[in-house]
């Protein structure tokens, strides 16, 4: 268990240009220097292989945070890879991950890549959801201790999102990776099963939740069944062509909503509040 300390603060300066000045002075506004501060010694408590979830608003901080567990991270000697900083060659989505068709095709299926017309594009020709997919089939890939995905699923459905978020956090668990993400949605607690959920306040304000990850047994069994070792949209095509190539076949199977834990219930081991 490593304790992290975020300090995070800017000081503005404001460019007086004819145009701010008439804004300055139809709203009273005034132009001196100002500090403020996003993070004032929050404290994040992160484990090797713990999912952390962070959201909060646009421009409340997320990604100040993610930048500076890096930064934090990285300093103490972890390797991390951040989606960030993934660069796609262009060449076929099937050349680009694993040592061969049948490894890229597990990788890309964790991704939620399952589809022989997207296996064939370059990623110049693909949409930004399913490049968004292929750069998190990177960091599955990758050798590094820590994931980071900004902005998840942001330029995705809500429904892909979810499945892809149940997905990775379980790729994630059981390489032992920890795995960081951060978005404006708060709809994938369930899916993720956050070792540490992190809301973001506006000022340095945060509250921070443990979570049990125990429970995200009794959340994503359904789901899981219809994903497990297979993406979640199968079509006979790719089907017959995986069978060809020795891949685990599965019947399509629909998605089903998720489902509720029953009984257990997420236990919020501790609850902080850092300034
Ligand atoms: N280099 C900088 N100088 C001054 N202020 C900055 C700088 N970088 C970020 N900020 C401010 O810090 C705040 C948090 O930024 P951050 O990018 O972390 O937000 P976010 O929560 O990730 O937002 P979004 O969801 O819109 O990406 C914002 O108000 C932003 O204007």
């Amino acid at each position: 268990m490593t304790e992290y300390v975020i300090q995070k603060s800017f000081t503005t300066s404001v460019d007086r240009t004819p145009r701010v000045l008439e804004i300055a002075e139809a709203f009273g506004i005034g132009l001196s220097d100002k500090q403020f501060t996003i993070y004032d010694g929050t404290k994040i408590e992160i484990e090797p292989g713990d999912v952390v979830y962070i959201t909060g608003q646009s421009g409340s901080g997320k990604s100040l945070l993610l930048k500076e567990l890096k930064r934090l991270m990285t300093a103490d000697g972890l390797k991390v890879a951040d989606l960030g900083d993934v660069v796609l060659e262009d060449k076929p989505v099937i050349e680009l991950v694993g040592p061969n068709t049948f490894k890229a095709t597990d990788i890309l299926a964790k991704a939620g890549i399952s589809d022989a017309y997207i296996y064939l594009r370059k990623p110049s020709e693909l949409s930004d959801g399913q490049r968004y997919r292929l750069r998190l089939a990177k960091l599955i890939e990758s050798d590094a201790d820590v994931w980071i995905a900004d902005e998840f699923g942001a330029v995705l459905d809500r429904t892909t999102a979810k499945v892809i978020a149940f997905n990775m956090q379980k790729v994630a668990r059981q390489a032992g990776k920890t795995l960081m993400i951060a978005t404006t949605h708060t709809d994938l607690t369930d899916e993720l099963g956050p070792n540490v959920q992190v809301n973001k306040l506006f000022q340095a304000r945060v509250a921070m939740e443990e979570g049990s990850y125990t429970t995200i047994h009794a959340v994503g069994q359904q789901m899981l069944e219809a994903i497990e070792g297979e993406a979640f949209v199968l079509d006979p095509q790719i089907a017959t062509w995986r069978r060809l190539l020795g891949a685990p076949f599965k019947r399509p199977v629909n998605l089903p909503a998720p489902i509720k834990p029953k009984g257990k219930k997420v236990k919020r081991a501790k609850k902080v509040s850092a300034s």
